[in-house]
């Protein structure tokens, strides 16, 4: 297992050893005791797995409040995705940076996202599967989105000047300035 920290503290890039033969390849895509060597503690209660038919389909920014409050474990089962992270923490030093990593079936990378970050994600292949695991269950009445495209967040999604495919809620989101996560920054925990 590799760990690279990113500038956003507490949010990590995982990569699981792939052991490769003739066959293809085997990995580990998730370990407890693995995590746990590296203090990474979160306690996992639901998976999700969501396919995007086209290229360029944005699912984001989105987020659980509390007391629903998520860490995601997010990684690429099929084609590919840019993954982005939004530090939400009130009181973070980093609030309101952003940090995208390219998540894909072929890299196998996975994007560990602690609670009072925003999450979202764009479509770089056809018919992209994420698959992550939170750590509480969905909670409707705690879910929280904000516009991917808000320009105090100035994401750059490298869609140049295609539009993307958004939900209903998506297209209506709002704006970061007024969105509170409930999450207090904890200190440096990278
Ligand atoms: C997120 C979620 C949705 N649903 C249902 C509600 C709705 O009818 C349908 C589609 O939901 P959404 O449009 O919210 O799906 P989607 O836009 O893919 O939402 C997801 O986006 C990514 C970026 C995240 O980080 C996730 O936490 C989640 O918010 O699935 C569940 O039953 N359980 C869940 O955990």
């Amino acid at each position: 297992m590799n760990i690279e920290t990113t500038p956003l503290a507490g949010l990590l890039i995982l990569t699981p050893r792939r052991f490769s033969d003739e066959r293809g390849y085997f990995s580990e895509s998730w370990n407890r005791r693995t995590l746990a060597g590296h203090g990474i503690e979160a306690e996992f209660v639901q998976d999700n797995h969501s396919m995007s038919e086209a290229v360029g389909t944005i699912r984001g920014l989105h987020a659980q409040t509390p007391p629903h409050v998520q860490t995601k474990l997010v990684r690429c089962g099929r084609g590919c995705v840019f993954d982005v992270a939004v530090d939400a923490r009130t009181g973070s030093p980093t609030r309101g940076q952003w940090f995208g990593v390219e998540l894909s079936a072929e890299n196998g990378r996975q994007l560990l996202i602690p609670g009072g970050f925003l999450h979202g994600f764009v479509t770089r292949a056809p018919h992209s599967e994420l698959i992550y695991k939170c750590s509480d269950f969905y909670a409707p009445d705690c879910e929280a989105s904000v516009r991917f495209d808000d320009p105090d967040l100035a994401i750059d999604w490298g869609l140049g000047n295609t539009s993307p495919v958004l939900s209903a809620k998506d297209e209506t989101a709002g704006r970061f300035a007024t969105f509170d996560s409930g999450v207090p920054w904890a200190g440096d925990v990278s």
